[in-house]
């Protein structure tokens, strides 16, 4: 996607040929800073610091940090030990064990002093792979917009949850990327964005993506979307996905949940748009099995913003002592779930909508 006319990637081999280039997701939207990771040790602390995030591009840096890690100890204890680092920095979202067993999988072929290249090279297939996902995500998901705009005879509203937008992969996103592609297309459309407390993802990230590609958009508090809903002010909601089951349940951002008890008892739409690397073939429920990120307190009792002299301030919001508690995730059951939105197409969430998507998957099983 594009910021200012120029065409960015969130993450990209640098000119070097021996690190990578990231976005720093922690300075938007206020400032658009690049950031180089040259070892294990920098892509792991980019993951869990939040430097890059969102579930596909957590996996492509995870990727690319096995590769710096190869850099430093190709032996099989320095791949083993690379892999505990990365898979250690976020628990919730598949991506990350999935992009570390597919090029630790890879490595386990070939000789120490070729691992560093293999893994390089690895890591820019999944890049390229997730690009094509979620562009082709796009496609799928702005067919369902379209009829629905088509079907209003007027603009629709769309409310999205966190930022599952081009920032949160590598290009185009999943949750916006239908929405890129119906407003490229001219379809009539407004964007709700949950504001999504305690990161804030939405009111810095989903609205400064749509602010740069020029999709029109409302921010809203959290607690809004009920309401709108209620009213009609809502006509479909997309989210995605850090983890979805073999069942069709979706894990996301913490709050999702609650927008889809809200869609369900309005009857609006609720979809989640996801790669094929977001799904964990070996869960069957959610709630029970997912583990769920609890993130430090503070990212709750305290803000960040930028102040009016453009200086950025750290401001204390909850009042001093009480305990906090930060879940990073919930998980929304596949009864709340409208269809799935995927590379392949849309599924109807449950195992049997997705094997039909993905009958390789019931082979394998
Ligand atoms: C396309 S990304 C889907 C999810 O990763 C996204 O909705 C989300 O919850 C991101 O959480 P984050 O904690 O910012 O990494």
């Amino acid at each position: 996607m594009k910021i200012d006319g120029k065409p960015y990637r969130t993450i990209w081999p640098a000119p070097d040929g021996v690190s990578v280039a990231v976005i720093d997701q922690t300075r938007l939207p206020f400032a658009f800073e690049v950031r180089r990771l040259a070892s294990l040790a920098e892509a792991a602390e980019a993951i869990r610091v939040m430097v890059v995030r969102g579930a596909p591009l957590i996996g492509v840096t995870a990727a690319y940090g096995l590769a710096l890690a190869m850099r430093e100890d190709a032996s099989n204890d320095g791949l083993d030990r690379a892999v505990a680092a990365l898979a250690a920095t976020r628990p919730t979202a598949i991506n990350l064990r999935w992009a570390l067993d597919r090029v630790s999988a890879n490595l386990r072929q070939v000789q120490a002093p070729e691992r560093f290249a293999h893994a390089f090279a690895e890591a820019g297939r999944i890049a390229e792979e997730d690009v094509a996902s979620c562009h082709a995500i796009g496609n799928h998901g702005a067919r369902i917009l379209a009829d629905l705009a088509a079907a209003k005879g007027r603009p629709i509203n769309v409310l999205t949850h966190c930022n599952a937008g081009w920032l949160a992969t590598v290009d185009w996103g999943t949750a916006l990327a239908p929405i890129y592609v119906a407003h490229d297309q001219g379809v009539p459309l407004h964007v709700y964005v949950d504001e999504t407390r305690p990161r804030n993802q939405g009111a810095a990230l989903t609205a400064f993506e749509l602010n740069a590609h020029g999709v029109p958009h409302t921010v809203i508090a959290d607690n809004a979307g009920g309401h709108l809903m209620q009213h009609g002010g809502i006509d479909v909601c997309i989210v995605g996905s850090d983890r979805t089951t073999a069942t069709g349940d979706v894990c996301n951002k913490i709050g999702t949940y609650l927008k889809a008890l809200a869609a369900h008892d309005n009857r609006v739409p609720f979809y989640a748009a996801l790669p094929f690397s977001t799904i964990d073939w070996t869960l069957a429920d959610g709630v029970a099995e997912i583990p769920i990120e609890e993130r430090d307190g503070r990212e709750v009792s305290h803000l960040t913003g930028r102040l009016p002299d453009g200086g950025f301030a750290t401001i204390e919001v909850v009042s001093p002592g009480s305990p906090v508690a930060n879940p990073a995730f919930d998980v929304t059951p596949a009864r709340l779930v409208t269809g799935i939105i995927t590379e392949r197409g849309v599924a109807e969430p449950s195992a049997a909508g997705l094997l039909a998507l993905y009958p390789e998957r019931r082979r394998a099983a």
